[in-house]
């Protein structure tokens, strides 16, 4: 028959550490994953293997046993706010997890009752809560409200197990004593830090795997050299916009084209070709809104989307663009080769199925504008202000 008497649910608990900083090893040294992070992650995971070794009570209920549990919670710590990459400074952790290490080691020096209990409990539920406020704030925006919650939870109940320990260790709350027991005695204590554990482990793997899936969405998504949309996700944004078009919002679409683009290619090599598809893409990025949607639909041609644009703005804005390049020479070696481009301008029209019709209009207009004469806006015959 099962028994989960104390030990056992400690002994799981060890096992389940071990794994755990296994996995997070591999995802720091194998994988390369966040490598600081697990690295943290996984440290944190193995200092808590001993304290949770079914060792005698009086050997290792005291103070060493907090200290290595403390020390783990604050890689803990550390290591969620690296996984979130939010830019903090780590002062609060150092600072709240050194406090509670000198208080509990000057207390266990003075041999004092209780001696790690308070600080203990006081440190973990502080390192908790930065935890929990970590994760509200940073976890990334493809998570659903409730999935955040659901991942901050653990720290929340973790920072409460602790508080109601306080409370205890204080007298405050009346039968509190349960909540004072050595762990390798309450089984009740031993099952709530496992299922602590397990929350909390699963919640922060599913953020590595959020941070992948996030990653690889937006390597499938990108162009790798110049950091533009590819022309599939272009694709999908035109369409979008043609749906939202068809329910009364305007948009305009531009295509870019640099003027004799080859030249620079045979001139200053490919390398150099490259390096001018960047310095468009940062010029062009230069001069337009956040939700504007730039794309290479291949070679040097590259499509604009202005969402809520009419007209009138976007031959504003095309000419702008347009400008802009014209005054910023690429700057190659210790060169400066001027640059232009032509600029195809049209808006999307309600009749349009899927963008298509609107796409060959910029084109047509892309084409007036290299016969004309280059480095110049043409706008498609047909659409009106
Ligand atoms: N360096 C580099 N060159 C590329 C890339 N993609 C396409 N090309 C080159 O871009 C050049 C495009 O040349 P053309 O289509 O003749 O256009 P152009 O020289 O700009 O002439 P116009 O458009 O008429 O002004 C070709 O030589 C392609 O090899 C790329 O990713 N990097």
């Amino acid at each position: 028959m099962l028994t989960f008497d104390a030990p056992t649910l400690l002994m799981v608990n060890a096992v389940f550490n071990c794994f755990g900083a296994l996995v997070w090893l591999s995802l720091a040294l194998v994988l390369r994953i966040a490598p600081r992070a697990a690295g943290a992650m996984a440290a944190a995971h193995l200092l808590l293997v001993p304290a949770l070794l079914p060792i005698e009570v009086s050997e290792w209920s005291g103070w060493w046993s907090d200290l290595l549990k403390l020390l783990a919670m604050g890689l803990l710590t550390l290591g969620v706010r690296q996984l979130l990459r939010l830019r903090q400074t780590r002062l609060d952790i150092g600072l709240v997890g050194m406090g509670g290490i000198v208080v509990l080691l000057v207390q266990a020096l003075a041999d004092h009752a209780l001696a790690s209990l308070l600080p203990t409990a006081v440190t973990m539920t502080l390192l908790a809560l930065l935890c929990c406020r970590d994760v509200l704030i940073g976890a990334a925006p493809g998570f659903r409200r409730l999935v955040t919650a659901l991942m901050a939870a653990p720290f929340a109940a973790l920072a409460l197990v602790n508080m109601v320990r306080i409370a205890a260790a204080l007298n405050l709350l009346p039968g509190g004593e349960l909540m004072l027991q050595p762990r390798q005695q309450s089984a009740l204590l031993a099952g709530l830090w496992l299922v602590l554990c397990l929350a909390m482990s699963t919640g922060l793997i599913a953020m590595v795997l959020q941070r992948l899936i996030a990653r690889i969405e937006q390597l499938t998504r990108t162009d790798t050299l110049t950091g533009a949309l590819n022309r599939r996700a272009f694709q999908e944004q035109l369409q979008l916009l043609q749906a939202r078009r068809r329910r009364g919002h305007a948009y305009a679409l531009l295509m870019i084209d640099v003027d004799h683009f080859k030249r620079i290619n045979d001139q200053f090599g490919h390398a150099a070709g490259d390096a001018a598809l960047q310095h468009l893409v940062a010029v062009l990025k230069g001069g337009i809104r956040d939700v504007d949607l730039l794309g290479r639909l291949g070679g040097e041609e590259f499509c604009l989307l202005l969402p809520d644009t009419r007209l009138n703005a976007a031959t504003e804005v095309a000419e702008r663009l347009r400008q802009r390049l014209h005054l910023a020479p690429l700057r190659w070696r210790d060169q400066q080769l001027p640059m232009t481009a032509s600029f195809g301008l049209t808006t999307g029209q309600a009749s349009d199925k899927d963008g298509s019709a609107t796409l060959a209009a910029a084109d047509a207009a892309l084409y007036a504008a290299k016969r004309g004469g280059r480095d110049r806006v043409c706008i498609a015959e047909g659409p009106k202000p």
